[in-house]
């Protein structure tokens, strides 16, 4: 199909010799002689592109233009200008025009703007394509009350440039929120910069957040800037906040005070406009108590406290999330789309989940590609190792001996579901190597 451009010029002469021309070069033409008539058949069907003349009786091009934005804010319009019009050229531009030509019009600088335009247009669409597919990635599922006021807390939060902090258990959706909170404010189209604070060694999180001058502690390595600086007039997230040492977290004190900060072996002071959000699964009342988390930098991040709550308190998001992951990981892996039976969501609704919402998302995904049926039954569940007897209680075991041994099965199970039944992650968290763990959980099965 070719792109259609409406002409719109009160000189008849201007919209027959210009109109054959582009026809020529394969355009689709529509003209109009006033500011009306061009409105009119904007209405009738929107164009590709707009050629505008500035000087036209009645209504001019420029109050033609305030009203193609009014209902049209993306379409893409280029003014044309007399000689002595370039002001109202410049006008025109700062009122949403995408460039101007001036007459005589140039046939080859006439058509270099309109692809120009219609180029960057084509871009433009990609662009708030993209942007809305972000935002939905970002979206947080779930329609429970906790679920309702925590993204309500998010868009507050959103509109501050305060610092937010995100508390939560273990695959609650943290780092999601997090990147909600970032796409809604109005720093969405800078960067989101994420640091996971636990991954780093404690030699080494200080040169990730503040960079590093050339000759500086660690001379082998090149200048470099470091997270804070390349966030600039975005977000930065510092998940694993509680994971900070003690001198990276004076130094990032120092920092949320007036917004400066030096590279690691540097001098000069560098000011920066970055938000920051934290996450921390940890109770960081706790670690202040035990001396491990700066009382003072407890209280500059959690200007703004944001808690998810756990998936078992919000029981009713377990269906839409589970009907999310299966259709998500049905388009991922190219397969026709799952759903669950009553008695099978009945089961997922009777766990417990200790890993939360991750822990549910993995089991989805495995479930969309092993599971036989296209409607899911409790029998895929259970070959997946879900739903295994509740333990009792070990308060009221009968010995010593049994309450040890309910205990270490409760352990064991949740470390399993906290790192998504991966066996050598959940050992390496129990400080257990692979064969022991399995040895074990199986000893404890029987
Ligand atoms: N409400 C939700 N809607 C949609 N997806 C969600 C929701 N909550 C969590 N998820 C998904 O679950 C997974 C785990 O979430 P996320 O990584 O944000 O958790 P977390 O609390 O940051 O985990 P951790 O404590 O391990 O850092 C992600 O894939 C995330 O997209």
């Amino acid at each position: 199909m070719f792109p259609t451009l409406l002409i719109v010029d009160d000189e008849p002469g201007i919209l027959k010799t210009l109109g054959d021309l582009l026809q020529d070069e394969g355009f689709e033409i529509k003209t109009a002689a006033n500011g009306y008539e061009a409105l009119k058949r904007i209405e009738e069907e929107v164009p590709d592109l707009v050629l505008l003349d500035i000087w036209m009786p009645g209504m001019d091009g420029i109050d033609t233009l305030k009203e193609i934005r009014k209902t049209e804010p993306h379409l893409p319009v280029v003014m044309i200008t007399g000689h002595g019009t370039i002001d109202t050229a410049v006008t025109a531009t700062k009122t949403g025009a995408f460039d101007f030509i001036e007459k005589p019009l140039s046939i080859d600088k006439v058509l270099i703007t309109i692809h120009n335009a219609l180029n960057f247009q084509k871009l433009e669409e990609e662009n708030r394509y993209l942007k809305k597919k972000n935002l939905d990635r970002h979206a947080i599922t779930g329609n429970s009350a906790p679920a309702q006021q925590l993204r309500l807390q998010v868009f507050q939060a959103a509109g501050s440039p305060m610092p937010a902090l995100i508390l939560g258990e273990n695959g609650t959706g943290k780092e999601l929120v997090a990147r909600s909170l970032h796409q809604l404010s109005q720093r969405s189209e800078e960067a989101l910069i994420c640091v996971n604070c636990a991954a780093f060694s404690p030699e080494h999180i200080e040169q990730e957040l503040f960079g590093m001058e050339k000759g500086g502690t660690d001379s082998a390595l090149p200048r470099h800037k470091g997270s804070i600086e390349m966030a600039h007039k975005g977000s930065l997230f510092l998940d694993q906040v509680a994971d900070l040492p003690m001198s990276a977290q004076g130094h990032l004190l120092r920092f949320l005070e007036d917004g400066r900060f030096h590279r690691a072996g540097g001098s000069r002071e560098i000011q920066v406009d970055v938000r920051i959000i934290a996450a921390t699964n940890r109770n960081l009342e706790q670690e202040i108590r035990m001396g491990n988390f700066r009382e003072d930098l407890y209280y500059r991040l959690a200007v703004l406290p944001i808690t998810v709550p756990p998936l078992r308190e919000r029981k009713e998001d377990i269906a839409p999330l589970a009907k999310l992951f299966l259709e998500e990981a049905s388009i991922r892996s190219k397969i026709p789309v799952k759903t669950l039976r009553p008695e099978a969501l009945d089961l997922l609704c009777d766990h417990d989940w200790p890993g939360n919402v991750r822990e549910l998302k993995n089991i989805m995904e495995r479930l969309a590609i092993s599971a036989q049926e296209t409607t899911i039954s409790p029998s895929s569940l259970e070959d997946l190792g879900f739903g295994m007897p509740a333990l009792p209680d070990p308060m009221a075991a009968r010995d010593y001996r049994s309450a040890m041994d309910l205990f270490s099965a409760m352990y064991l199970r949740r470390q399993l579901a906290i790192h998504n039944h991966n066996i050598p992650e959940a050992a390496a968290a129990c400080g257990l190597d692979p064969e022991t763990f399995q040895k074990h959980m199986e000893a404890l099965a029987g």
